[in-house]
């Protein structure tokens, strides 16, 4: 569990929000929403400490991670996997080494174990049969399913998705969600999602975030979320041209 407690942060000026409450249940998929500049991407660097706050804390197991020091801090890294928006894989190797580059940097694996893991990994995002190909010979949708199964190499307990879904079209997004959902329910990843695309915050999210106005403004379930009769939240969802009651 991920409690975020009234967190605030800004950059000189710049307040991006401040008072940002609210909890990640074990297991649960949030889902992080809001105009562009609102605070999303700051706000998931918080979580593993990648970005110190002006105040507030986050609790992962009863530690404030803003507490850590190196080594603990290193470990609460480890835990984190991270979707990169556009993949980020390293353009110079292939599929296989692209998946292998965490166990090789983190783990003393052999590569017989290696080999086992990665073929599994490739298995579980069916890409099965490509681990010779350079990211330059596989579709968009080929190279965030390998960035998937480099993000959960080393077994993760938190998956940070940046916009898992930008960029992709109608169908090959709808194979990212499943991705997504069967990620979570198979290796029982907690996830969070930073994305624009309400199709799949309602296909893919047990929970929605909503960053406005210098902080959260809104959280709670897709059911209420379809239920809802806030303004602020309904104008910003029906801008993405997205009818949610259907
Ligand atoms: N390292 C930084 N230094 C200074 N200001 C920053 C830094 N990172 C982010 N900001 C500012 O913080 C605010 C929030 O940025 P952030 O990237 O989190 O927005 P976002 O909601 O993720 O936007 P988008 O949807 O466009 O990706 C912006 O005003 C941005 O300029």
């Amino acid at each position: 569990m991920i409690e975020i407690r009234n967190l605030k942060k800004s950059f000189g000026s710049n307040l991006v929000w401040e008072d940002v409450s609210f909890s990640i249940e074990q297991g649960e998929t949030v889902a992080i929403i809001g105009r562009s500049g609102c605070g999303k991407s700051v706000l998931v660097k918080h979580l593993n400490a990648l970005m110190y706050p002006d105040s507030g804390e986050v609790i992962i197991d009863g530690r404030n991670v803003f507490d850590l020091e190196y080594i603990s801090l290193r470990k609460m890294r480890q835990r984190f996997g991270v979707l990169f928006q556009g993949s980020a894989l390293f353009d110079s190797l292939n599929t296989f080494e692209n998946i292998a580059f965490p166990l090789r940097y983190f783990t003393e694996l052999n590569e017989e174990e290696i080999s086992d893991k990665v073929m599994e990994a490739l298995e579980l995002v069916n890409l099965a049969g490509t681990s010779e190909k350079s990211p330059a010979e596989l579709s968009g949708g080929m190279r965030r399913r390998v960035a998937l199964a480099r993000a959960t190499i080393l077994q993760p307990d938190f998956l940070i998705y940046d916009e898992p879904t930008s960029g992709l079209d109608p169908k090959t997004s709808e194979e990212i969600n499943q991705l997504i959902i069967s990620m979570a329910k198979n290796l029982n990843i907690t996830s969070i999602v930073v994305t624009h695309d309400i199709h799949s915050v309602l296909k893919i999210a047990t929970k929605v975030a909503f960053l406005e106005d210098q902080g959260l403004h809104w959280y709670g379930t897709v059911e209420e979320l379809r239920d809802s009769d806030n303004e602020e939240l309904m104008s910003f969802v029906s801008a993405s041209e997205y009818q949610i009651r259907n």
